[in-house]
């Protein structure tokens, strides 16, 4: 590991999740709220000036000309013309399509890494355009602060929101982004809320009881078509929902309890049962490689 420099790529999950219309492309509008986790994957990164970009380990399910580290590495080249090379490894700790978005923060951290190490300086303006290129979420995790987000995800404005730890579990099924956004049963044209009306609702801290954060108002409409045909993602949201108001992250599989300590959180966690995959995050307020 000689040369090489560590870099954090965080986790994500999503708040809400509404489908407010659809795109001539067919890609749907939404709205989210994004928060960063304080559960991440390293991205270990050394600069070369051969000009070649490797990935140096390897990513089980995940060839290398379809990682989306190696993807970004050579997009930013291509962009820019620049005739450096990067060795990436990438140490895999986010579940892989779980919508934790493990796949666009690795992708966005090599973006931001390498404009810096390159030496290139391309504004974060540029970064975020590129990024959406790799996609949907990659945008978000260039932007630096949790979010709301509005398009299909690439419309963001800065959200304060409140410290609070999660309890996540992630069933061991993949679910298809494509095949729960293509089922008849979704509602596609909830009227758009207002990034107020949900940042008055995500201020009301409760004192006492785990979970109660998030208004019924703003919910994840992917939840209920994932949890018919995934009833692992439902059993483990139901498991979740004896302690509060559990919601899915993105099109899951993950699951998440917001509560508002980490002992609460890690009393829950510590009961999950045994075959449940999952953890304990603190939510962040900034993106690691983004703090000022
Ligand atoms: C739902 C979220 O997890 C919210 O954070 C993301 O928007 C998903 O983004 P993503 O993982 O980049 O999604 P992709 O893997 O590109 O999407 C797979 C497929 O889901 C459908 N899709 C995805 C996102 C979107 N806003 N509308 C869609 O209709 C499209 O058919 C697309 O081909
Ligand atoms: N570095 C990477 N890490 C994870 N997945 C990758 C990577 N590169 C490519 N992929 C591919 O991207 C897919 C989606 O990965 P990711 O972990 O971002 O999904 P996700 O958490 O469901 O994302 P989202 O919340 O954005 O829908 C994976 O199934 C994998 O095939």
């Amino acid at each position: 590991m000689h040369d090489f420099e560590a870099f954090l790529a965080p986790a994500k999950i999503n708040l809400f999740l509404h489908i407010v219309g659809q795109r001539s492309d067919g890609y749907h509008l939404l709205q989210t709220a994004f928060r960063l986790l304080d559960y991440y994957d390293t991205i270990h990164i050394k600069t070369t000036n051969t000009g070649i970009i490797k990935r140096v380990n390897d990513v089980a399910g995940v060839p290398e000309a379809q990682d989306l580290c190696v993807r970004a590495a050579l997009l930013l080249q291509k962009h820019t013309g620049c005739q450096l090379g990067a060795e990436i490894l990438v140490d895999k700790k986010i579940p892989m399509g779980g919508g934790l978005g493990g796949g666009s923060s690795d992708a966005a951290t090599v973006l931001l890494s390498l404009n810096q190490r390159w030496q290139l300086n391309l504004p974060r303006e540029e970064l975020l355009t590129l990024g959406l290129q790799l996609g949907a979420d990659v945008p978000f995790f260039i932007y630096g602060s949790n979010a709301w987000a509005e398009g299909v995800g690439e419309q963001l404005q800065a959200l304060t929101l409140h410290d609070a730890y999660y309890v996540v579990l992630t069933p061991n099924v993949h679910v298809s982004t494509a095949q729960i956004f293509a089922n008849k049963q979704l509602t596609k044209d909830t009227i758009p809320k207002t990034i107020a009306a949900f940042s008055g609702i995500a201020q009301l801290s409760t004192e006492n009881s785990a979970g109660k954060n998030i208004h019924d108002e703003f919910i994840n409409q992917l939840e209920k078509v994932v949890c018919s045909i995934y009833p692992e993602v439902k059993a483990s949201l139901d498991w979740l929902k004896q302690f509060g108001d559990a919601r899915m992250s993105g099109s899951g599989a993950s699951v998440f309890l917001e509560v508002n300590d980490a002992e609460t959180a890690n009393r829950i966690y510590q009961q999950k049962p045994k075959e449940y995959f999952g953890f304990v995050a603190k939510g962040l307020n900034q993106h690691p490689l983004l703090c000022k």
